[in-house]
């Protein structure tokens, strides 16, 4: 077991290029269930989720190769086998699993999610959805069972705009027999991303990044290339890490158009934000960093997947700033530990007060989950002195290199053995 260990106090400065996106690779490998034939994505990012999917995909007889970020998944010979044993429970995407077998087969039986734990996770809509397409469903032994003799097209109103419901329920019903329109859609650049895929495979589908998608069943798909969209919540990491750390850092190979909503809270902070067309350049040096009130919503909105690491931001802003997360009430698991290392933070509801500015001194603390790390990164990169992070398999869950793409900005930060020699303070 390694933790990550971070000397603080440079300002990062330098140019980061982004990897792939977490939350379409996740889609999209599932998603390759669908073609009879071979398909090549480009752009993969190496993390965790991505290597279980992979495993998930030989378990039922996927051919899979990962070479260079360019993944080719041959699906010509897969069977129904059911996915009811641990590695389904490591990530919460492995329900994609269930719209991705459910069109290929009309059948499926996979375990019930796991992922980060922000909270109730529930997966309702996912399943009114396969019902709507005419899906038998049950859950028995921690596993959800799905058959149906025909998938028919059918009109599905979400009663909450679920990022994974609208994905899940497209990958169902690009095959079955009809229309099918998702009214109330999400409409994330994933959701795009995984659309795009499926279009190239030969489906039929309009609208997505709307609120109402179309969908016209086809019979047959086939494999196809496809290039993952960069990753958002990765883009934005490095921006609030750069403004935190009041460095200047080029975020490189990214779609600033994905990152709005962070951009203009920045801006409204006091630091200068530049959008070219594929990088982002962010300059704090000169800032006074200002609080701002933030509100996740679904997309265009604040992503609730950047909340954690803005709460570090906040933390060195002048006056007091209210965090709410209406998407996730309970993912605030990182406050405690930013605690502390010197935040001034409280938890109201589904609300976070911060007041600062605080320094922030070095601690050894835990990463609770993915972006609860990234926000105790983003802290040990500001904190005065040594901060030890554990907990590292979550951070490793969704972000490639980050460490190395850290240390390309100037910052100190490396991997120890958890038996290592880590007392917190530097060894000469
Ligand atoms: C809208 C939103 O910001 N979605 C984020 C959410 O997606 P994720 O796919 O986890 O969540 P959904 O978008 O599906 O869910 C949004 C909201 O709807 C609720 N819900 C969802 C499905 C369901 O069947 N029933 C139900 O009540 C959820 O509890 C949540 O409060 O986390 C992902 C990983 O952190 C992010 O990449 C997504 O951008
Ligand atoms: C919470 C996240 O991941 P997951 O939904 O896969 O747990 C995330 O990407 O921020």
């Amino acid at each position: 077991m390694e933790n990550i260990v971070i000397e603080g106090g440079t300002p990062l400065k330098g140019r980061v290029q982004i990897s792939g996106a977490k939350n379409s690779a996740v889609a999209l490998i599932p998603a390759t269930i669908l073609a009879e034939s071979e398909t090549v994505i480009d752009n993969v990012p190496n993390i965790r989720d991505v290597h279980i999917l992979i495993e998930l995909l030989k378990e039922i007889g996927g051919q899979v190769r990962l070479q260079g970020g360019e993944l080719t998944v041959d699906t010509s010979r897969i069977k129904a086998v059911p996915l009811t044993n641990g590695r389904v429970k490591q990530l919460r995407a492995s329900y994609y699993l269930m719209g991705a077998m459910l069109g290929r087969f009309k059948r499926a039986s996979i375990g019930l999610p796991g992922g980060c734990n922000l909270g109730p996770r529930p997966i309702d809509q996912h399943i009114k959805g396969f019902e709507a397409l005419g899906a038998r469903v049950r859950t028995e032994k921690g596993a959800i069972h799905l058959e149906a003799e025909r998938l028919r097209g059918a009109r599905i109103y979400l009663d909450v705009v679920s990022v994974g419901a609208t994905i899940n329920i497209m990958l169902a019903a690009v095959k079955a027999e009809g229309q099918t329109i998702i009214e109330n859609a999400a409409k994330e650049p994933e959701i795009v991303d995984v659309a795009t895929l499926l279009s190239s495979m030969g489906a039929k589908i309009k609208g997505a990044g709307t609120d109402v998608i179309r969908i016209e069943g086809v019979k047959r798909l086939y494999g196809c290339r496809h290039s993952i969209i960069p990753d958002r919540i990765e883009t934005g990491t490095f921006m609030i890490a750069a403004a935190a750390s009041r460095g200047q850092v080029m975020v490189d190979q990214v779609i600033p158009k994905h990152v709005e909503a962070l951009s203009s809270k920045l801006r409204e902070m006091g630091v200068k934000v530049i959008e070219a067309d594929e990088h982002i350049i962010v300059d704090a040096t000169q800032s006074t960093l200002k609080a701002v009130d933030i509100k996740t919503l679904v997309h265009p909105g604040f992503p609730t997947d950047l909340q954690q690491p803005m709460t570090t931001l906040l933390t060195q802003a002048e006056g007091t700033s209210i965090v709410t997360d209406t998407i996730y009430s309970s993912r605030f698991k990182q406050v405690d530990e930013l605690r502390r290392m010197g935040a001034n933070i409280k938890v109201e509801g589904r609300s976070a007060i911060i007041n600062g500015p605080t320094p922030l001194t070095g601690a050894k603390v835990t990463a609770t989950d993915l972006r609860a790390g990234a926000a105790l990164v983003i802290a040990g990169i500001i904190a005065s002195g040594l901060t030890e992070i554990s907990g590292v398999e979550h951070i490793e869950r969704g972000y490639e290199q980050l460490e190395a793409k850290f240390k390309g900005l100037g910052a100190h930060i490396w991997r120890q053995s958890r038996e290592g020699q880590v007392p917190l303070y530097r060894v000469k």
